[in-house]
């Protein structure tokens, strides 16, 4: 800082300059170097060197263990990943290395939740990107490790849709509507009311959605919330879903595009901002606004149902991109920043298991995988070698090369040494079956711990004023800088020239490698070339510089009315986006109303159908009995006639005579005269006709009495009164009655006419009531038909706009379809493994069966020499007893020869049995001198002779005892 206050001083005369970002890295670079020796002198290598506006950080590696697979618990590995007390430290077992202990910025266990790894390892990114800071996540792994589950979690769409719980649930439909209204009305009340509904804790979160859900919805809340206490901010979110398959991109959101070989898109550079240094970022990719966590949802179902993925491993990387706008409506300012996440492919090193159909595709795809990832290590460690130059100064450090760079480590050069905060989650397995693979995972994890980024405020800029005055401001520093550095150069120079020692060897070695490395810039390129001592230039190069202000100022107008184009238009898709929701939803609740309605029309309908069934039912019943009454009356008409005729035949008088009679001679029978009425009653009720009656009445003095035609005119009449106060019956014929000629009426119609000259109460009663019921129904019926146009009217309506998301709807189900597939893959997976291993057990089985078999033949054949053996066994017990009794019968025979033998010759008469002769016959033989004798011939003849003297017995006997 002293160099500074330095340059502050002797400032202003020496405007030397090329441009702005020279004079910053000239000023930069003094201040890092400066740093880097006085961080090495103090030995502090462990730590990545500060500046003081920026603060280096390493980049943080987490590890998350999942639980043992199926394969895994079928192959009975071990756990061979032990952890210890302290979070950070796991020991690893390898069978082939031995115990080995690694670090990490934490371990996580088997039973660690998604909620657990966020808060530990994510949930510090929404508050850096609303700072300004670029972020990135990377999820790093062998196959099937977790990686995707890490990242997204299990069952995008209906699960992750209840996360934040949209705006759009169920339970208060009716507020969403009216939220939506508001939204068009009054956007900043948006904020406080989408704040209240992200932030209500009530609302549980999807226990297994992953990172990227959690981040987005933690995301919008910080927004609404920051948004609605600090209005003047205006944001917009967009996202981007990209995939790399055999080093190509892949535009997840572009469905139409997969496959192509040109999709458009590639690896560029950012557009020069204002903070930081052009970054590496995936240009021509499909970026969609979002306003709400569902929309990023939806992105990520759509995305994942695109991406390309084999049976048991997804076999491609993917990048989501969310990139984030904020604009300060008073000053202008505006800020951008940008999250990362990459799911990188894991390591394909087991062999992927061979499909007909695809077979030399997966070896492709292999090698493809492979080779980005190695391109990706190459990336790390030349990175960290480059960051080990600089803390050591040694000026030689490499530049790293993008030529020969795989897509995904192009697309990671940011993220690896650069300004952005980045993450790393490694994923494994703790069995002993996957330890080689964890093993390599950690140990590229512990390479990658070595890297230190240096986060910064990604893109930032201003108002034309705010800009102007940066602008004037950075001049005034470059010429400051630019002098500072003249006058140390020489003084430097000067120093040097007369052998006397630098002040402080630090600023003097510094501004001597700057010297250095301007010279080198002015042998490589004049256009870069500095002058440090022409005073003479200065003019020009203030012109120049002002010349380049005023293309940047106009620049930049034209860029904010392009900007402010954009924003009008992004402004009104959204509220288009806004009220095309809120029609659907009113459509959908008006449809529903239509719907009830008919469905109460349709009853209605049903109802009066019924009514008018049973109506009919009672007139056809009434129609039945009219008919049988008529008949009645006809017969009852002909019978009074015969009668009428008998009489005047026998001469008994006339019709009054008659009922004369009948009073006398029934007492108590009926006013008979109005009998006499009969055919007159009948015309006026239409049962016969005029014509009919002259057949019938051939008695001459037959004729009504006054009485009963006056009685007759008179029920006419009121008959006729009530038909005309119903006025429902139309002009009827004059002469229906009068008997003055025919109807004209055919017999149906009579009938009916009749019946709507019905004078009965029933009667009436029934045509009122069908008539009623008529209307009703008329009435209904032309209600339906508006009902049916209406709801057809709608149907289209509905229909059109489902159409929008019937594309979705089926993004639904295929990711249904891709979910049910993998499952039925894995269990299909499970089943071979199933057999297989049956297919070893019986082969086990036949082996112990031959076993078995040569073990049965061999005991047979034991048992049989055990059989043979024992035979012989008992063969030679016998033989052996049979030998023994002989040798003891020989025994005893001998000791009792011996016996005999051993008496004296005077005793031999006592002991008749031991005769000389047998005691002769003793076989004795021996060696050596017999006592007493010559030859052994001689003592033979001379003892079967009997010849033998008391002493030579004696000397015999006594030879025997002693060889005995
Ligand atoms: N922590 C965990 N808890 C429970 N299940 C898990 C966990 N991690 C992974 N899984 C399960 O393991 C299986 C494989 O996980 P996932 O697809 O996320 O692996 P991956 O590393 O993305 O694989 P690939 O690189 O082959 O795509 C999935 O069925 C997933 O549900």
């Amino acid at each position: 800082m002293d160099v500074e206050c330095c340059a502050v001083d002797c400032c202003i005369k020496n405007q030397n300059i090329k441009s702005l970002p020279e004079i910053l890295y000239a000023y930069e670079r003094i201040l890092l170097i400066m740093e880097q020796r006085s961080s090495t002198m103090s030995s502090s290598s462990s730590s990545p060197p500060l500046s003081e506006e920026e603060e280096a950080e390493f980049i943080k590696v987490y590890l998350r263990l999942r639980p043992k697979n199926k394969l895994e618990t079928m192959k009975r590995g071990k756990d061979c990943i032990e952890l210890h007390d302290d979070p950070r430290m796991i020991t690893c077992d390898s069978p082939k290395l031995g115990e080995i202990k690694f670090n990490f910025n934490h371990v996580f266990d088997e039973q660690t939740t998604q909620e657990e790894i966020y808060r530990e390892c994510v949930s510090n990114i929404p508050t850096k990107l609303l700072e300004g800071y670029n972020s990135t996540v990377l999820a790093y792994g062998q196959k099937g490790s977790g990686k995707t589950h890490t990242l997204i979690g299990e069952g995008l769409g209906v699960e992750l849709t209840a996360l934040v719980s949209p705006s759009y649930s169920n339970d208060d439909d009716d507020n969403d509507h009216h939220e939506s209204m508001i939204i068009e009305q009054d956007p900043n009340n948006v904020s406080s009311r989408l704040q209240r509904k992200y932030l209500d804790p009530k609302r549980h979160p999807n226990k297994t959605a992953g990172m990227i859900p959690r981040v987005v919805a933690h995301l919008f809340d910080l927004l609404y919330g920051s948004t609605s206490n600090d209005s003047s901010i205006e944001f917009s979110i967009r996202c981007s879903y990209v995939e790399i398959y055999l080093d190509k991109m892949t535009d997840l959101l572009q469905p139409n595009r997969r496959g192509e070989d040109n999709s458009g898109l590639r690896v560029g550079r950012t557009s020069f901002c204002c903070g930081t240094t052009n970054e590496a970022c995936i240009l021509g990719a499909t970026e969609l606004c979002c306003i709400c966590p569902e929309d990023v949802y939806t992105i990520l179902s759509r995305g994942q149902a695109l991406r390309t993925a084999s049976i048991d491993s997804s076999r491609s990387h993917t990048i989501f991109t969310l990139h984030l706008e904020q604009i300060d409506k008073c000053s202008g300012a505006l800020s951008r920043s940008r999250l990362q996440i990459l799911d990188i492919a894991g390591n394909q090193c087991r062999p992927i298991p061979r499909l007909k159909d695809n077979a030399p595709a997966t070896i492709v795809e292999k090698r493809m995988i492979n080779a980005s990832l190695a391109s990706f290590h190459r990336l790390v460690q030349l990175t960290i070698q480059q960051q080990k130059h600089k803390s050591l100064k040694a000026s030689s450090s490499e530049p790293i090369s993008s030529s020969s760079m795989s897509k995904l480590a192009k697309i990671l050069q940011p993220a690896i040494g650069g300004n952005t905060h980045t993450v790393m989650i490694c994923t494994g397995s703790p069995s002993s079956y996957s330890i080689d693979d964890t093993i390599e995972t950690i140990r590229f994890a512990q390479q990658i711990q070595k890297v230190y980024n240096t986060p910064r405020v990604a893109f930032e800029s201003y108002t034309q004023e705010s800009y102007r005055m940066e602008i004037f401001l950075a001049a005034r520093r470059q010429q400051q800088m630019t002098c500072l550095i003249r006058l140390l150069a020489q003084e430097c120079k000067h120093g040097k020239k007369k052998s006397r020692e630098p002040k402080n060897p630090k600023v003097w070695e510094a501004v001597l490698q700057i010297v250095e490395d301007d010279t080198q810039i002015k042998n490589t390129d004049d256009n870069m070339h500095i002058s440090l001592f022409e005073e003479g230039e200065k003019e020009k190069e203030i012109r120049d510089l002002r010349t380049k202000l005023a293309d940047a100022e106009s620049k930049l107008q034209q860029e904010q009315i392009a900007r402010e184009k954009i924003e009008s238009a992004f402004r009104d898709t959204r509220s288009e986006i806004v009220s095309l929701r809120s029609q659907v939803e009113s459509f959908t609740k008006y449809k529903q109303t239509i719907d009830q309605k008919l469905s109460d029309a349709k009853a209605k309908i049903n109802k009066i159908l019924t009514q008018k069934t049973e109506v009919d039912y009672l007139l056809r019943t009434s129609q039945f009995r009219e008919n049988e009454a008529i008949l009645f009356l006809r017969q009852l008409r002909t019978f009074y006639f015969r009668l009428l005729k008998n009489k005047a035949a026998h001469g008994s008088g006339g019709t009054r005579d008659v009922i004369e009679e009948a009073k006398t001679k029934m007492p108590g029978v009926a006013d008979l005269e109005d009998l006499l009425d009969i055919d007159r009653m009948l015309i006026k009720s239409g049962i016969i006709e005029n014509s009919e009656i002259g057949g019938d009445t051939p008695i001459s003095d037959y004729s009504p009495s006054e009485n009963a035609l006056a009685k007759s005119a008179l029920e006419a009449r009121k008959v006729e009164e009530r038909a005309w106060i119903n006025s429902e019956i139309e002009e009827e014929p004059q002469d229906q009655y009068t008997g003055s000629g025919s109807t004209g009426l055919a017999r149906g119609q009579l009938i009916s006419y009749r019946q709507k000259r019905f004078t009965s109460p029933a009667g009436v009663l029934a045509i009122q009531k069908e008539k009623d019921l008529e209307n009703d129904l008329l009435q209904l019926s032309m209600k339906c038909v508006g009902l049916q146009n209406s709801l057809n009217a709608e149907k289209s309506m509905v229909q059109a706009l489902a159409g929008r998301q019937g594309a979705m709807t089926k993004m639904k189900q295929i990711q249904a379809t891709i979910t049910l597939k993998t499952e039925l893959e894995r269990k299909t997976n499970d089943l071979l493994a199933i057999v297989w291993k049956m297919n070893e057990l019986h082969l086990v089985n036949k082996t112990i069966d031959a076993k078995a078999v040569i073990r049965e033949q061999k005991c047979s054949y034991l048992s049989e020499y055990l059989l043979q053996l024992q035979t012989k066994n008992t063969r030679l017990v016998s033989q052996i007893e049979d030998d023994k009794k002989r040798l003891r019968d020989d025994n005893i025979y001998l000791r009792k020869q011996l016996e005999g033998m051993s008496l004296s010759l005077w005793q031999l008469g006592e002991h008749l049995e031991m005769a000389p002769i047998w005691r002769y016959s003793v076989p004795v033989s021996f060696s050596g001198d017999l006592m007493g004798f010559d030859d052994e011939t001689n003592l033979d003849r001379r003892l079967s002779d009997g010849n033998l003297t008391e002493e030579e017995m004696n000397g015999l006997i006594e030879t025997v005892r002693c060889s005995d």
